[in-house]
């Protein structure tokens, strides 16, 4: 029998992939997204979509009344963390207490199963530049990480309380395109460090900052875990059809368990288009970890099937580039 999903925040980035990877799977999707950060040309003409927003609880009790989804995907959420750091208030409202209304009307439709996106930013950002394991030192040093946290622990709460399957999926730093060209990181102010690289890559920007140089890392500059966003939006599948055949709670960090500097992704960036892209020293970015890599064995052990299609650098740059171009012609359609 088909399951039925509803994805909040599926017009975003990381959910609208992973909606067309749930729909490619043969999984029927319902959207609802209030088109705050996400575009309506990333849902899927399959999907269901209704504009809204998740902290409208009367909404979600119809929908769940109407749809009756076996699971719930939630991606909806703010994420630009030096924002959380100026307003708090708005992340522990949007992120955490909307989360909270969530599970509640969850629980009272009777809806079993959760999939919730966390983050690595609720490590200790001073963990050492070892892999992190799921149950290392948690400091989250943001209102957006401790949001985060907040929730996760709510939903384990809740879970065991009311019977609620739950994969929390902690990504790590999500990159490039669907290579099918379908859907890409579309907002047009995000920060991250590749989508700013593709846009110099692409002429949208002249130049673009390297935040620090003088990490005690191999080359000076920040490390990261970076996964394709296709290979995270599989990494969903596989989660969903875990806990929805053996139910239960599991956390997970998304991730390849291998470092890049920052300097490596320009570099990668740079092999795809064969030319330089202006990179310029700059001051630290306050508040960034000097290295950020996920410990993936609890992933790889508990979902065998996920095979990562897409792990190098210039796989994310190439995807990314692309979509980059084509935002070029859906923004001046
Ligand atoms: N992008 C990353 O690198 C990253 C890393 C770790 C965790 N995450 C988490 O993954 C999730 C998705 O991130 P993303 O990069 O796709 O962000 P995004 O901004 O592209 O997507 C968020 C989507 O949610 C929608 N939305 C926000 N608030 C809503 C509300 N109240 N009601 C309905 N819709 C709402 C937005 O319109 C948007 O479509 C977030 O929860 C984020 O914290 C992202
Ligand atoms: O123009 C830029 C942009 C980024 N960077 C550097 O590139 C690295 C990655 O930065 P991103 O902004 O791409 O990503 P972050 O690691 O800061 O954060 C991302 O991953 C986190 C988890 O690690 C959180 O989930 C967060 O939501 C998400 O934005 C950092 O060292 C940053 O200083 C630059 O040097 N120049």
């Amino acid at each position: 029998m088909t399951s039925k999903i509803l994805v909040t925040g599926g017009a975003g980035y990381i959910g609208s992939h992973t909606s067309y990877a749930c729909l490619d799977e043969g999984f029927e999707v319902v959207i609802l997204d209030d088109l705050s950060t996400g575009v309506a040309h990333a849902i899927s003409p399959e999907a269901r979509f209704i504009e809204g927003d998740v902290a409208d609880r009367e909404l979600l009790a119809r929908i769940f009344k109407e749809e009756k989804p076996d699971a719930v995907l939630h991606f909806a959420g703010r994420i630009v963390v030096p924002e959380s750091v100026e307003n708090p208030i708005k992340y522990y409202q949007e992120n955490t207490c909307t989360s909270l209304g969530l599970l509640h009307e969850m629980v009272k439709a009777d809806i079993g199963t959760i999939l919730f996106s966390s983050t690595a930013a609720v490590y200790d950002p001073d963990n050492g530049g070892d892999a992190l394991p799921e149950d290392a030192l948690k400091v989250p040093l943001s209102p957006y990480g401790q949001s985060k946290l907040m929730t996760e622990a709510m939903i384990r709460d809740i879970g065991v309380a009311h019977g609620l399957g739950a994969g929390i999926l902690r990504y790590f730093n999500v990159a490039g395109a669907d290579p099918k060209g379908r859907v890409g990181q579309s907002t047009p102010n995000a920060t991250h460090l590749l989508k700013i690289a593709s846009q110099v890559a692409t002429g949208k920007r002249e130049f673009m900052e390297v935040y620090g140089e003088d990490y005690e890392t191999r080359d000076g500059t920040c490390v990261r875990d970076y996964i394709h966003v296709s290979d995270l939006a599989s990494a969903h599948v596989e989660t969903l059809k875990h806990v929805l055949s053996v139910g239960g709670q599991i956390t997970m960090n998304c991730g390849y368990g291998r470092g890049a500097t920052v300097k490596e992704v320009i570099a990668a960036a740079e092999r795809v288009t064969g030319s330089p892209i202006d990179a310029r020293p700059a001051d630290r970015r306050a508040g960034d970890a000097p290295s950020l890599v996920a410990d993936v064995s609890r992933i790889r052990e508990t979902l065998p099937s996920w095979q990562p299609k897409h792990e190098t650098l210039e796989e994310m740059a190439e995807t990314a580039i692309a979509w980059e171009e084509k935002l070029k012609t859906l923004n001046s359609a």
